[in-house]
């Protein structure tokens, strides 16, 4: 049997886990690029032992995981460690995803990724579900979440797609610039809508 897949992406701090999460109260099962992103760098891995070999051991932390931050800093502020670094990661990650895809088995799975049509994973996926909000607010919504710089979370935005990119390739819309409480309702709708789309095919 096909599966039927939606892609939820969104910029940093849009509210994709937020929304993720209430798909997966109704029952929805998620297959997240994020943290598929960290099981290919875990201690021992192929991944983490090339990134150690290309930035040397100061990557590392003294358990030998991986010094998330040290990289975050390096990557988000030289394009070319970014390039190398995603042309290592993303095959990596895009057939982990495609296994646990496979093993899904509600009646329509979601594919979590920021990176969604900057990585062509939306050609895994029957449609696309955007969580938008304004630069503004994902630079003011990440520097509440995280211990980050403004000047580091800007350079993430700038390094994912333009809003006006990803507003033009989603097919559906979840606007998250209201109060948590008003996703519930669109979540509802959107996932009513899924079940029947996921039942025709
Ligand atoms: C650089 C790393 C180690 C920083 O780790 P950290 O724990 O600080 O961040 P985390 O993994 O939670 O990512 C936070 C957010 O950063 C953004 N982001 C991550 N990687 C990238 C990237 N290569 N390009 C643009 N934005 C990215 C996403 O919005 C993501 O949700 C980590 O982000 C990473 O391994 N990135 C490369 C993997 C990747 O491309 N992931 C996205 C999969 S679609
Ligand atoms: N409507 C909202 N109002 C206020 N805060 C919100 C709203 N939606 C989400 N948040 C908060 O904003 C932060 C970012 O949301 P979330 O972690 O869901 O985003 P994300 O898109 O998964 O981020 P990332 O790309 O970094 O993984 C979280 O602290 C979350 O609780």
């Amino acid at each position: 049997m096909s599966k039927f897949i939606v892609g939820l992406t969104g910029g940093i701090g849009s509210g994709k886990t937020t929304v993720a999460n209430m798909f997966a109260e109704l029952g929805v099962e998620l297959v997240d690029a994020d943290i598929i992103a960290r099981e290919v760098v875990e201690v021992g891995s192929k991944g983490l032992n090339e990134i150690s070999a290309h930035f040397g051991n100061t990557i590392l932390n003294k358990d030998k995981s991986l010094n998330r931050a040290t990289l975050r800093e390096l990557i988000f502020s030289q394009p070319d460690e970014r390039q190398w670094l995603n042309d290592l990661m993303h095959p990596m990650i895009r057939s982990k995803i495609l296994k646990c895809i496979e093993s899904t088995t509600s009646p329509y799975a979601i594919l979590v990724a920021p990176l969604l049509f900057e990585n062509g994973l939306d050609r895994l996926v029957n449609l696309s579900l955007l969580v938008d909000i304004s630069p503004e607010q994902q630079l003011d919504r990440t520097i509440d979440r995280d211990s980050v710089s403004s000047e580091q979370i800007k350079n993430i935005i700038d390094s994912q797609a333009p809003r006006a990119e990803r507003l033009s390739k989603a097919d559906d819309v979840i606007d998250n610039h209201g109060k948590i409480s008003a996703l519930k309702g669109k979540v509802i709708t959107l996932h009513n809508n899924y079940l029947k789309l996921a039942n025709n095919t």
